[in-house]
């Protein structure tokens, strides 16, 4: 008889935390560790569960994630950390499979993988093959603006949202990181290989779940004198093959087509999607991507991220 891998998820009552157990919900190749929920924040209890199982899910906010960390540091637990806490540190490994080639596999060998944030999911997918094949200059001064659903706050924001009456975070939809010191600009320049901070504009709003993250370009500005089917190209080929990122196909927008792109389309999967807006005459381009802020933006990376590296089918 082949014994199952053991999964302890820390912070399974939070948003991300029952997500992925709702995943894991009848999977027979693996065996999910919890503590009672009386002792699910006892510091002894954690510490030893942590030091017992094949892998630690951390879905904790990030203080508690390097408490965790910390409790496992030594010990033979491998960890994948769903906070911001680890996502540039040298010792850790990017959880984006589809970063590059070869990635996967450096997940699959890792024994600290942390999971990327939501909006860089979107951003990176995006930049990355274009500084890779040297049409975006790593120098380019990038924007991203991007909206997600009330969930990506966490259990507080979606109290605020569904309690009756709301709270007042509760707004039809707002700004946010006006402050440009959002704590997904990090990870979004060092895994997108850019030179300067990208300027990234958030804004969350009165949906459940649903996440757009858009990246508008001048075409003069560009590396390579390029046209929107030559970014088209480059991103299709990059992620031909892979199962959870998809690239459309190519919209010439001064042909009068698609103009609009609905938010909630992707929910209750864990898809990527790409798209290549671009006007010739006017020499601009709109990249953008879309997912399910919950799916491939955190539970279904971790999913993902925790197939590989326990060898299980489907990664
Ligand atoms: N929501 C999202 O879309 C995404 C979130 N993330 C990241 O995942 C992590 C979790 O986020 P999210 O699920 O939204 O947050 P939630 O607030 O919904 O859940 C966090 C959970 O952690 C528990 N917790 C807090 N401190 C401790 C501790 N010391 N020991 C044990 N458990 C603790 C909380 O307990 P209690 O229930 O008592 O509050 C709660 O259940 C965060 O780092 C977040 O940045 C990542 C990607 C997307
Ligand atoms: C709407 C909203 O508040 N979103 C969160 C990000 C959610 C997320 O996925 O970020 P982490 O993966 O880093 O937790 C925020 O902007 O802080």
């Amino acid at each position: 008889m082949t014994t199952r891998p053991t999964v302890f998820i820390d912070g399974e009552a939070g948003t991300t935390g029952l997500e992925i157990h709702r995943r894991l919900a009848g999977r027979t190749d693996i065996e999910i560790v919890s503590l009672p929920a009386d002792s699910r924040k006892d510091p002894a209890a954690r510490r030893r569960v942590l030091n017992e199982v094949d892998l630690a899910i951390l879905c904790l906010p990030d203080d508690a994630s390097r408490e965790a960390a910390a409790m496992a540091e030594g010990g033979p637990t491998r960890l994948l950390d769903a906070s911001t806490a680890f996502r540039t540190h040298p010792d850790w490994v990017y959880g984006f499979a589809e970063l590059a080639p070869g990635h996967a596999e450096r997940i699959a060998a890792a024994k600290r993988v942390s999971n990327p944030g939501c909006y860089p999911t979107g951003g990176i997918a995006l930049l990355r093959p274009l500084v890779e094949a040297q049409v975006l200059g790593d120098d380019y001064p990038v924007s991203v603006h991007a909206t997600s659903g009330y969930s990506g706050g966490g259990k507080k924001l979606i109290e605020s949202y569904e309690s009756n009456p709301p709270g007042e975070d509760a707004s039809a939809l707002r700004y946010y990181g006006l402050n440009l010191e959002h704590k997904h600009v990090p990870e979004l320049q060092v895994h997108s290989r850019l030179a300067h901070r990208p300027i990234f504009l958030p804004s969350v709003g009165a949906w459940r779940q649903g996440m757009l993250v858009a990246i508008p370009l001048h075409l003069r500005a560009l590396a390579k004198p390029v046209a929107g089917p030559d970014l088209h190209r480059i991103l299709d080929d990059y992620y031909r093959g892979q199962r959870l990122v998809r690239v459309l196909p190519y919209v010439e927008t001064s042909k009068g087509s698609l103009g609009h792109l609905d938010i909630e389309v992707l929910n209750g999967t864990d898809m990527l999607e790409l798209f290549v807006f671009a006007h010739p005459g006017h020499g601009q381009a709109t990249l953008v991507a879309r997912l399910d802020n919950l799916g491939k933006g955190a539970s279904g990376a971790a999913v993902q991220n925790m197939d590989l590296m326990l060898g299980l089918a489907r990664a």
